[in-house]
């Protein structure tokens, strides 16, 4: 099989599940800064080259997430490779975890697993079965849940700190926001900025969204129409792959929590020079997963996870004002972030 992407990574396992027979995969991208983490994505794909260029690209993005924000965590994905319309009983579900399960735990702890598409806190306590490999246990559990909260606060943070440096002030009043996908983390974005005084608008593929913005007083953009509409803010919290180098943007900032916005790096160059100023998803969504690992890995309380969340809005600040004062972009300012910090040198125990 043949996969056209760069190799930068340091291991793509696959294997058929013994117990399901479906194929499950982990990609460590780096673990240059600890013990590979990211989402594990159970979904149909139209076939298994397909699957491993998601779970390589997927697993890039998220050294790049810890790097930026700091985090002593490298980056991987796995995924859960369905065939188009397979719908998988209770006990196939349960099968293909556990096979899942055994896949990770072979890595001997270079990987753990936290929920993503197609999983939820209930699948990472089947994985906990074989090993302490996964993260986002349910709250009955002793885990933290949905990571939603967390990744919104995120979010809310890099809005306000890229507010105040673009705009002015970090205050929401009176600003006119697009919000496109009112879903987990969206949903709760909009109930914020709506407290806080924003005129939002949202939109969303899914035509019975409208009704329940509207009952909660938001007015409405169709989606085909979402990244043109002139606003303050763009908010993409639905999919990825929405802006390349001819993409429309109606706002001059652009912050959400939705992963690999940009079809390619010429497209966050595009988007500057048209005076619109892209925060990396990168950094704007990793509330969730900073909160998941101070929680349950490190142990620490709800408040000093909370200040780790919150420092999202530094890293932010710092980005814009660097990208700013040497005329560069955020995301080429947090590409050099992650570069220096993964070529760092480190002291290595002989
Ligand atoms: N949930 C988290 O903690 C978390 C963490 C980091 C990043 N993210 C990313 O944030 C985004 C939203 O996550 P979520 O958990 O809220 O997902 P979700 O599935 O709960 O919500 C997504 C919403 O987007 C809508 N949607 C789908 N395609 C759309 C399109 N083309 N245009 C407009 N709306 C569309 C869906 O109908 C749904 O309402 C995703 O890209 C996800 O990968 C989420």
């Amino acid at each position: 099989m043949t996969v056209h992407l760069p190799w930068e990574h340091e291991q793509l396992v696959v294997r058929r599940g013994r117990r399901s027979g479906i194929p499950t995969m982990v990609a460590i991208h780096s673990t240059v800064l600890g013990p590979a983490v990211g989402g594990c994505r159970m979904k149909a794909y139209p076939d298994l080259a397909e699957a491993e260029r998601d779970v390589l690209r997927l697993s890039a993005a998220m050294t790049a997430k810890f790097a930026a924000a700091g985090l002593s965590a490298g980056g991987g994905k796995s995924v859960i490779a369905l065939e188009p319309g397979q719908r998988l009983a209770a006990d196939q579900r349960r099968a293909v975890l556990l096979d899942h399960a055994d896949l990770v735990a072979s890595l001997g702890g270079a990987y753990l697993a936290g929920p993503d598409v197609g999983t939820g806190p209930d699948d990472m306590l089947v994985l906990r079965e074989t090993g302490p490999h996964a993260v986002c246990l349910p709250e009955s559990a002793g885990g933290i849940g949905s990571s939603s909260g967390p990744t919104a606060q995120g979010v809310l943070a890099a809005l306000h700190s890229a507010s105040a440096a673009v705009f002015g002030s970090p205050d929401m009043a009176g600003r006119r926001i697009v919000l496109s996908g009112h879903g987990s983390v969206g949903g709760l974005l909009a109930q914020a900025l709506a407290t806080a005084g924003a005129e939002v608008l949202v939109s969303d593929v899914d035509p019975a969204t409208r009704e329940v913005a509207q009952r909660l007083g938001y007015g409405w953009v169709e989606p085909e129409d979402a990244t043109g509409t002139e606003a303050d803010i763009f908010v993409p919290a639905a999919v990825g792959g929405i802006f390349d180098a001819d993409t429309e943007v109606g706002a001059r900032l652009v912050v959400g929590p939705a992963n690999n916005q940009l079809v390619d790096d010429d497209a966050a160059e595009a988007l500057a020079a048209r005076g619109v100023v892209w925060v990396p998803d990168y950094v704007a969504s990793a509330g969730g997963v900073v909160y998941a690992l101070a929680r349950e890995i490190d142990g620490v309380d709800h408040a000093s996870a909370t200040a780790r969340v919150e420092a999202i809005g530094d890293v932010v600040s710092g980005l814009l004002s660097e990208a700013f004062a040497y005329g560069t972009t955020p995301h080429r300012e947090a590409g050099e972030r992650v570069r220096r910090r993964l070529n760092a040198p480190r002291r290595v125990a002989v």
